[in-house]
């Protein structure tokens, strides 16, 4: 079995699969829409993508392609650790302070702004498509003094040198990546987890007065307890918008069911995006 993931080599989103998906075969792809398509395609059996991290918010990306390009279950939820280090070229180890720019994922480098602007206050920074991304061209540069941010075994694969460690602005990183199949699927490795939560998609009645106050409360007299809600642009017109909603319950027979007729019956669109077990795993 073949499981994609945002790569090169040694991104965070490998080191999630790493941790759920032994004997499986990784393929690493240069995009998180790229990963998706390819369990369209059938190229691989599942994508882990990144979807929402603690500092920074969703991964709107990931959301956009999820809700509005692909038609995928999320199977799965893996919880990650985020502890970002600052690397150079072993070359230019003892110059770092002198960095000429500092490269990695857009998320990574708004994990480490205060560091960035109080330690190498004025380096221009630039977000590539992963971390490891930018680690792997700090190792194909040497002649240029460029750092990376990126984890510690993307130091280890890149052969770099870490001259700052955990330099995120907040002890508490983590971000949450889904596993994503062609249909429901039961994932031996996330089999034991205790906690499940359901993913729904709905759109509002348009112009209708208290409509999400309406959606909330089908939630909330059948005590259905919701750890986000996030509003995404439908792309079709400035205040369009849809709503992602996560439970933290399993898919019933009753209450999830009842929630979902309730609002349709109330004018929404309801869509359900999965109802999936979801771990937390450490770094090693
Ligand atoms: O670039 C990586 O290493 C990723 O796996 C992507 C990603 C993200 O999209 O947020 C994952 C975790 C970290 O929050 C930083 C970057």
């Amino acid at each position: 079995m073949k499981v994609g993931y945002l790569g090169p080599k040694a991104t965070f989103t490998e080191i999630a699969v790493r941790r759920v998906f032994s004997g499986f075969e990784h393929i690493p792809f240069q995009t998180i829409p790229g990963c998706m398509d390819a369990v369209v395609e059938q190229e691989v059996d599942f994508a882990v993508v990144p979807l929402e991290n603690a500092l920074e918010g969703s991964v709107n990306i990931t959301l956009d392609y999820l809700t509005q390009e692909v038609d995928l279950p999320i199977i799965g939820e893996i919880t990650l650790p985020i502890k970002q280090h600052l690397m150079v070229h072993p070359s230019n180890a003892s110059d770092w302070h002198q960095v000429s720019k500092v490269y990695s994922h857009s998320h990574a480098i708004a994990q480490c702004h205060k560091f960035l602007h109080t330690q190498l206050k004025g380096v221009p920074f630039e977000s590539v498509s992963s971390t490891a991304a930018a680690a792997k061209m700090v190792m194909e540069t040497p002649e240029a003094n460029i750092a990376a941010i990126a984890n510690e075994l993307a130091a280890e694969e890149y052969g770099l040198s870490i001259v700052r460690r955990n330099i995120h602005d907040f002890d508490y990183n983590h971000t949450r990546f889904v596993v994503l199949a062609k249909e429901q699927t039961e994932l031996k490795g996330l089999s034991g987890s205790a906690h499940h939560k359901t993913t729904l998609m709905v759109t509002l009645p348009s112009d209708q007065a208290g409509a999400l106050h309406q959606v909330l409360s089908a939630f909330a007299w059948r005590r259905i307890n919701l750890s986000k809600i996030e509003s995404r642009p439908m792309k079709t017109g400035i205040g369009n918008y849809f709503f992602i909603i996560d439970l933290e319950m399993n898919l019933d027979e009753v209450l999830i069911p009842g929630a979902m007729a309730e609002l349709e019956a109330l004018g929404c669109g309801v869509k359900l995006l999965g109802s999936y077990p979801s771990v937390m795993v450490e770094m090693s």
